[in-house]
């Protein structure tokens, strides 16, 4: 449907219109949930990362309701999201992401065939840097900057409402300064952060079927914190702590939390990154487009990937005094953005996506000096 042109001279969004949750009772994953209004009530902090504990432990996934973000800012985001979508692919293209650098900021096309097997990837995504004096030169779609006024807000709110809570709750799990993490994930500090408008196409069931109806590989997230708003399409399962697939439940207005490698980097794997992936949705949604809104968050570019000097990590034998010192002083210690680009170099440089259906890559282990990760599961 092509945009019509308003009195503002912007482009009018083309509504996105959230489809019903599945009549389907699918295996379910039993992620906790996190309430943050109660974040700012006396004792607040303290009964919420008590009840975040486990579910960072174990399952690396949670959902947040209760976010303080506006119902109706959320909407015009899907809106905005779909608008996008909806351009002719030149125009997509004009600011893409420059995988060439390990740089996710712009727009990813959905070129690439799925192991080697002759199905196209079905997910299209626009990846917006913070709106911080760092990024204000970086080149952005005329439709991004015209609804700007939207953005901007809406971004960083996110991370005031959101991520600052999130990373304040892990540091008294940790027994932390309350803005250990906050600190070295700081909106005002330059990071890879991004919002992200992501949709993934349906599939004919027969093609689904030459890759096992898998939309995207397993993996864990590579930065410290994803927030997936939630949406009624299933698609999204996580592996559980006994290795089992479990679906992701739609939380009308919730939030699905995630922890990722670099936040477990920074805890020696306490705060879990989990295994996730995308399949074909149930037969009631297999036939929908699936528009996401997420946020990224990434570390801060000179962020050390050392662990915290965490009095838990210790007494838990997650990490012994000597190795906190000794990482401090390795003069091989990967950053933040080092770090990022590296990991987003490796996954997106390849000429096919990876696929569990082609098993060749499956249990690499990729490494950037210090650090070393598995980055693709069946
Ligand atoms: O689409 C989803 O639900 C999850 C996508 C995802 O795992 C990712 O983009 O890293
Ligand atoms: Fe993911």
């Amino acid at each position: 449907m092509p945009a019509l042109v308003n009195s503002n001279s912007r482009p009018d969004l083309v509504p996105w219109t959230e489809h019903p949750a599945t009549e389907e009772s699918l295996d379910w994953a039993p992620l906790a949930t996190i309430d943050l209004a109660k974040f700012d009530q006396p004792g607040g902090k303290q009964q919420l990362a008590y009840e975040l504990k486990d579910a960072v432990k174990l399952w690396g996934f949670w959902t947040v309701i209760n976010s303080g973000v506006p119902e109706e800012m959320l909407k015009r985001q899907l809106d905005i999201g779909n608008t996008f979508f909806n351009l002719p692919l030149a125009e997509k293209k004009k600011v893409a992401c420059d995988f060439a650098e390990g740089n996710y900021f712009g727009y990813r096309e959905p070129h690439r065939f799925i192991g080697n097997s002759d199905v196209k990837e079905n997910m299209e995504m626009l990846n917006l840097p913070k709106y911080t004096p760092e990024y204000d030169s970086l080149p952005r779609h005329d439709l991004i900057e015209e609804y700007k006024d939207e953005i901007q807000p809406f971004h960083r709110l996110i991370w005031d409402a959101v991520v600052r809570k999130l990373f304040v709750l892990f540091a008294i799990i940790l027994e932390l300064p309350e803005d250990y993490f906050v600190e070295r994930h700081h909106y005002d500090k330059p990071s890879e952060d991004h919002l992200r408008y992501m949709i993934y196409h349906p599939r004919n069931a027969e093609d689904d079927a030459k890759i096992g109806g898998q939309w995207s590989y397993g993996h864990t997230d590579l930065g410290s914190l994803t927030l997936l708003f939630s949406q009624s399409v299933a698609a999204l399962q996580i592996q559980t702590p006994n290795n089992e697939w479990k679906w992701v439940k739609h939380v009308p207005g919730g939030i699905t939390c995630n922890a990722a490698d670099t936040l477990s980097f920074l805890t020696k794997g306490y705060l879990k990154s989990t295994v996730h992936r995308v399949v074909r949705p149930p037969a009631d949604q297999a036939n929908l487009e699936r528009l996401g809104l997420f946020y990224f968050v990434r570390p801060g570019n000179d962020v050390p990937m050392v662990p915290a000097p965490s009095p838990v990590l210790i007494r838990e034998g997650y990490l012994s005094e000597n190795e906190a010192a000794a990482e401090e002083q390795n003069p091989d210690i990967v950053k933040g953005l080092e770090y990022v680009r590296a990991r987003v170099k490796n996954v997106h440089t390849r000429k096919s996506m990876r696929h569990a259906q082609d098993n060749r890559d499956v249990g690499e282990v990729f490494r950037v000096k210090n650090l070393q990760i598995q980055d693709f599961y069946a």
